[in-house]
């Protein structure tokens, strides 16, 4: 059976021509949204020297004397008001007052705090100690220089960028369009929100875990519909999301049985059709992946951890490569148990913080179809060596949800 990355290889030759959209947004509003451009400083940040703190602007070479007893007299020039073009220059004996933020006038080099000296009434003042070259001044971009990288293509814009972009005077910025998805459930035992289960029915979780997985992914959910095992509706359904979605998610209806419809629905319209179907992980062996009409479709078994592994592990990693997006949240845990060797490649894990470690415990035992078991998880761990299986004291990393 097909590896994991045998499978993510295929996908991604299929795939890697899908056409992409940008759009521009407020940087403020682009918070999770992929960067489809990298984006520079423009100018100098600040574009002129401010000052750190509120005092004197001097020349540091005039204070080298000074201290209590031996005070420096330099004769006072005015103020330099914060928003203000610094229209004088401090001269050798000469200071002016500077708040902080203000523009340093020329020919001062550093800056004294208020507090290290005394206004005199004869329009001078006293300094105890003495600055050097430099000192509180915020220099001319210090903080940005022109053509610095803020944020490259491929990135997650955090709202740590924002206040650089914003400082930069950069105000909207080039991300990718959100990728719709459709969102197709399969199952006679099923029954929509609003509806009470009757006995030997359930509730239809999938659709919504995958909505909310997507929506913390940066795409939307453009259509979403819950079908029976019936294999003409199926096709119907399926040609509807392909034809409205970037990618379509069919939950359910991928093994092997009598009302499996799934990749049969999928090779019957036109493209490809599957060319996944079945890969060597658990949770997840039957998922389908197949071309309908260019687009991706994604056959994702029904077991509820199935789906939400398999989004992960699958449908956003080509949504990460198609942006060139690396960003994984990934940590490292120490592993609190021990697991024999066992089928499972991907095992969801709680995470604790004990005796100054992060610890992982397992969150789902041997079962993949836990809705609670997924909320009481805040990763999983991808076991590649099977035959090992975990052991206590061991350290893995985790994929964070
Ligand atoms: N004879 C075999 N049976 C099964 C095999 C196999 O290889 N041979 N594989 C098992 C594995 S592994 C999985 S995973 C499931 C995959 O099943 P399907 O994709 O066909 O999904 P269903 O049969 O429709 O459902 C499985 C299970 O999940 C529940 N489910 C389905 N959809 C939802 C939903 N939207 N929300 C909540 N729960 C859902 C469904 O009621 C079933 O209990 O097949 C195994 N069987
Ligand atoms: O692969 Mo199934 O997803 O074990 O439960």
């Amino acid at each position: 059976m097909l590896s994991l990355e045998a499978a993510n290889e295929l996908i991604w030759k299929k795939f890697r021509e899908l056409p992409l959209e940008h759009v521009e947004v407020d940087v403020w509003e682009a918070v999770d949204r992929i960067m489809a451009e990298d984006v520079l400083s423009p100018g100098n940040v600040p574009e002129f020297s401010r000052s750190m703190c509120d005092g004197y602007a001097v020349l540091a070479d005039n204070t080298q004397t000074a201290g209590n007893e031996t005070p420096v007299l330099l004769s006072f020039l005015g103020e330099v008001p914060p928003g203000e073009k610094a229209n004088m220059e401090v001269k050798e004996g000469q200071c002016a007052y500077v708040s902080t933020g203000s523009m340093i006038p020329a020919g001062a080099d550093a800056v004294i705090m208020v507090e290290q000296t005394k206004i005199q009434e004869n329009n001078s003042v006293l300094l105890f100690k003495p600055v050097i070259a430099g000192e509180r001044i915020i220099l001319q971009g210090d903080d940005l220089k022109t053509g610095q990288v803020i944020i490259k293509q491929g990135e997650k814009l955090n709202p740590r960028h924002v206040a650089a972009l914003v400082a930069a005077g950069i105000y909207r910025v080039k991300v990718f369009a959100r990728p719709r998805f459709a969102i197709i459930s399969t199952g006679d035992e099923l029954v929509d929100i609003g509806q009470e289960p009757a006995v030997g029915q359930i509730r239809d979780s999938n659709s919504y875990a995958l909505q909310a997985f997507i929506t913390r992914a940066g795409g939307e959910v453009v259509r979403r519909v819950l079908v029976k095992d019936d294999g003409e509706l199926y096709r119907k359904e399926l040609e509807n999301a392909v034809k409205c979605a970037d990618m379509v998610l069919i939950s359910g209806g991928c093994s092997v049985g009598i009302r499996d419809f799934t990749a049969q629905a999928i090779n019957s319209l036109p493209g490809e059709g599957v060319f996944i179907q079945g890969v060597s992980i658990r949770p997840g062996r039957p998922l389908i992946v197949g071309e309908c009409m260019g687009k991706p479709v994604f056959g994702l078994p029904g077991h509820p951890i199935a789906p939400v592994i398999l989004f992960k592990i699958v449908v956003e990693k080509l949504w990460h490569r198609l942006t060139a997006c690396e960003e994984t949240d990934m940590i490292t845990a120490v592993v609190d148990f021990d697991m024999r060797p066992s089928l499972f490649t991907h095992l969801l894990v709680q995470l604790e913080k004990r005796e100054g470690f992060i610890r992982a415990k397992t969150a789902a035992p041997e079962n993949p179809a836990q809705t609670g078991a997924i909320s009481q998880a805040h990763g999983y761990i991808w076991i590649k060596d099977l035959e090992k299986g975990l052991s206590q004291g061991q350290i893995a990393d985790v994929y964070v949800f």
